[in-house]
């Protein structure tokens, strides 16, 4: 894997006509992970969105070196599609190799991915982004809908990605249980 890195300076984000976050910088290096935390409407997506290059910051800039992944409520896999077939067609875009990350999907390869329940979805989109080899992983919520076996599993497969020097931002008003895992409280930048 490539060093990945991903920094922000001085980031304020604004939507609408709010400023939501002001004066957020980090830098992190292989291995690193970030915890954006803080209540429901604080501006922890829109801050992920802005880290993916999806939202521009009112202020500031991002670096980025290194391929990025970003896993969030819009499940990115065709909804038609048996979920295996899915999968495969992504991994073949993506270019990634096969993961040893397991969510718990091999019974579920011919259910078709539009009626798959809430932590199945879920379970889905980290394995996209489990198997896309990018280094950077942007989660947004990647506990929601996940009950205790799959949130631990869903940590374990973070904690892989950062053993092999990979970076994860993850944006959660749960609490998580990763190591050596830096936190920034969304709450402490307010405008
Ligand atoms: N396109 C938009 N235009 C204007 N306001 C928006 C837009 N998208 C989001 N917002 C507002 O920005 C605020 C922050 O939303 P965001 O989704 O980033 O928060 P969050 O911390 O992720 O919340 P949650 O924990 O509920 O997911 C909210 O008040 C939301 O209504």
């Amino acid at each position: 894997m490539q060093p990945a890195r991903l920094a922000a300076y001085d980031i304020a984000c604004r939507r609408g006509d709010r400023v939501l976050v002001r004066a957020l910088s980090f830098d992190l290096k292989p291995g690193e992970a970030l915890h954006l935390a803080g209540p429901n409407g604080i501006g922890k997506s829109s801050v992920i969105r802005i880290l993916a290059g999806l939202l521009r910051p009112a202020w500031g800039h991002v670096e980025r070196e290194g391929a990025l992944a970003l896993s969030d409520e819009r499940l990115a896999l065709d909804a038609h599609r048996p979920l295996g077939e899915a999968l495969a067609f992504w991994q073949r875009i993506d270019g990634g190799e096969a993961t040893r990350a397991d969510f718990g999907l091999e019974n579920l390869r011919d259910v078709p991915v539009g009626y798959l329940s809430t932590g199945q979805r879920k379970r889905a989109g980290l394995a996209r982004l489990a198997a896309s080899g990018a280094q950077i992983w942007l989660l947004d919520e990647p506990l929601n809908g996940l009950d205790t076996h799959w949130g631990a599993a869903a940590q374990a497969a973070i904690e892989a990605h950062r053993a092999m020097g990979g970076i994860a931002v993850i944006a959660s008003h749960q609490p998580l249980g990763l190591q050596r895992l830096r936190t920034i409280s969304l709450l402490e930048h307010l405008p």
